[in-house]
């Protein structure tokens, strides 16, 4: 079982024009409303697979109880925390070729006694957990080492904890040793202090990860698939998708492809990458069922040319 943290969920808006023109008025093609927030989206795809899961998540005012709705009416198993802010709602504005443009709310504070429910929550679902995953950005007020409370709630107790989130939440997790992190080449440049030109230098700054304690780092980058850096060494992939629909929750469905498929190695990252693309040939947010995951597409180097440069 895989239980999901989102402290920060949201109702995502997905809003299709055929150019987005700054000033103007534009009439949209298409609108669509999902759940949303990352632990969210790894929830949605994991359940969408049948692998067991739960997710914990913050709802308050109208919006949180219609999330809550949203989530249960999809299967899902929910625990929402009641919170005095309002959860937010995030739009996506997609223009053809899969070109997004994201508006992502703070979201409503968090007092300490909420974070404490919150943790209280975790810990009830936990119980027969073998994974908590931690996801997403922090609401206001929320101190930037809560996912390393939780890491130092659950490693030690043989739970493992995966973290995907920015800004200076992600160096404090990983100083708490989680077991894995799920950057993005930005989050893994923000947290290392410098960009990445080739491969190379993102296994060189996920090395520098796992020296200050993250177990496995799992790199996304977007178009160019993904690098894990474990025990085992060092594996990229990626798995082409010639006519991209929607991005949002691409990362998502990487690590929850990656969760169920093991967690560990060349075969969980091509799960992932298989996932993760599936995802992004949906619209909006819409996580990835057996029928739309494609295992052929993906190609996993066990030798990575290190040199590749990747994209300004
Ligand atoms: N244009 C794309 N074509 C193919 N796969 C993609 C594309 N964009 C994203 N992906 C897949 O989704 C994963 C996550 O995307 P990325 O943008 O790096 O993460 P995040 O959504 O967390 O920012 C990538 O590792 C890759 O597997
Ligand atoms: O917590 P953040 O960083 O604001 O991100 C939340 C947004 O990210 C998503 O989880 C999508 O995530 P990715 O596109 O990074 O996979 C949306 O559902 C949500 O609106």
């Amino acid at each position: 079982m895989i239980v999901t943290v989102t402290l920060n969920p949201s109702l995502d808006r997905t809003i299709e024009v055929d150019e987005l023109t700054r000033g103007a008025v534009i009439r949209t093609r298409s609108a669509r409303l999902d759940p949303g927030g990352k632990g969210v989206n790894v929830s949605r795809a994991l359940l969408a697979n049948r692998v067991a899961c739960g997710t914990v998540i913050t709802a308050g005012g109208p919006d949180g109880d219609r999330l809550q709705r949203l989530l249960e009416a999809g299967g899902l198993r929910v625990r929402a925390v009641p919170v005095a802010g309002h959860t937010r709602s995030n739009i996506t504005i997609v223009e053809p070729g899969g070109v997004v443009t994201k508006l992502n709310e703070p979201g409503a504070a968090l007092t300490r006694p909420e974070l404490d429910a919150v943790a209280e929550a975790v810990l009830t679902e936990a119980e027969t957990a073998g994974w908590v995953v931690a996801c997403g950005s922090l609401p206001p007020g929320v101190p930037d080492g809560i996912y390393a409370e939780l890491c130092r709630t659950f490693v030690p107790a043989g739970i493992r904890v995966a973290v995907d989130s920015s800004g200076p939440a992600l160096p404090a997790a990983v100083e708490a040793g989680p077991d894995l992190v799920k950057p993005n080449r930005e989050e893994l440049a923000e947290a290392v202090g410098r960009r990445a030109e080739r491969l190379g230098d993102v296994v060189e700054a996920a090395q520098e990860l796992r020296k200050r304690g993250a177990r496995a780092v799992l790199v996304s980058l977007g178009a160019d698939g993904a690098v894990l850096v474990d025990d085992d060494g060092v594996v990229a992939g990626e798995a082409p998708v010639t006519r991209p629909k929607s991005t949002v929750g691409a990362g998502d469905a990487l690590l929850a492809g990656f969760l169920a498929g093991g967690a560990r190695g060349p075969r969980a990252l091509a799960e992932g990458l298989a996932w993760g693309a599936a995802a992004v040939r949906l619209p909006a947010s819409r996580m990835p069922g057996p029928a739309d995951i494609r295992h052929d597409i993906v190609h996993v180097y066990e030798h990575p040319d290190l040199n590749r440069p990747l994209p300004p």
